[in-house]
């Protein structure tokens, strides 16, 4: 069979083809407030399916809200109102009918400090599980526990001390059982809101090499201030400025070829 190419595709149909993966979340116009305060303007945004999108920009531009956006962490701020709209899969999150609790399973959260709890490695692993029900038997939930603590490529280091307490793991360590806490309920996006600032180089580089696995499986979206960082683990970036998407793109174009000034001076560190 005589294949075309793409280009001559959109020659012979005279559109242009998608060739980027489908859209897994989309924002429309979201505006958010904390009071009287508006953080985000007017922001439109597609988080496409299994690839890693970084929010960046200089400190204070709303990257960690329009994040908390996403799995509507923002409502447990009593001053934030958000508006727009925000879809999974097509479904508005912000609808009268949507669970939170269920939303927050199907959109994880990893945060900046590593938080796990006050509880044996194997509890931190099976406590989601079991408040949704996923699993029944000791040999389900030791299931789950192995097959996430594998994901987040920690099973062989803490294989022999599962009832060992979390918090007794080293930095590096619990970030990554956050994550496989985060897998555990199977989620369908995770977000990660810095998740190596608190890490030293070595672990830093074992969580990236981590989130660039995790994308076969999830759908990413990460706040990082470390240019180099959203260069390493990114598709696409998306930059904020003062409350504003100034752009996004493909994660190459942005740090060589970014179409906006501020983008430009805000990648070679003259300003933020
Ligand atoms: N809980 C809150 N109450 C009031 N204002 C807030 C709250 N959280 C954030 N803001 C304000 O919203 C704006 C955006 O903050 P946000 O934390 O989203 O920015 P950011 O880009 O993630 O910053 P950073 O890189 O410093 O974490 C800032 O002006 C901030 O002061």
């Amino acid at each position: 069979m005589n294949m075309m190419s793409e280009a001559a595709v959109e020659e012979a149909v005279g559109a242009k083809v998608d060739s980027q993966p489908p859209v897994k979340m989309q924002g429309r116009m979201v505006c958010v407030y904390y009071g009287d305060s508006q953080a985000l303007y007017d922001v439109n945004l597609d988080i496409r399916k299994n690839q890693v999108t970084a929010l960046i920009g200089p400190s204070g531009c709303g990257k960690s809200t329009f994040l908390r956006c996403l799995n509507r962490m923002n409502d447990t701020i009593d001053t934030c109102q958000v508006k727009g709209s925000i879809t999974l899969d097509g479904g508005d999150i912000y609808d009268a009918s949507v669970d939170v609790v269920e939303l927050r399973a199907r959109v994880g959260m990893v945060f900046q400090k590593p938080n796990p709890f006050p509880k044996s490695i194997y509890e931190n692993i099976a406590y989601g599980p079991r408040i949704h029900g996923l699993a029944r038997t000791k040999s389900e939930f030791d299931e789950i526990v192995e097959t996430s603590l594998r994901k987040a490529g920690l099973f062989e280091e803490v294989k022999d001390r599962l009832t060992s307490p979390g918090t007794g793991l080293s930095g590096g360590q619990q970030q990554r059982l956050c994550i496989a806490r985060a897998i555990a309920v199977s989620p369908e996006v995770i977000l990660m809101d810095e998740p190596c600032s608190a890490l030293d180089p070595i672990a830093t580089a074992k969580v990236e090499e981590l989130i660039d696995e995790l994308r076969q499986n999830f759908t990413i979206v990460i706040v990082t201030h470390s240019m180099q960082q959203a260069a390493r683990v990114s598709q696409r970036t998306a930059m904020f400025h003062l409350g504003n998407l100034v752009e996004e793109g493909d994660t190459d174009k942005m740090f060589t070829n970014p179409d906006d000034q501020r983008t430009q001076d805000y990648i070679t560190g003259r300003f933020g």
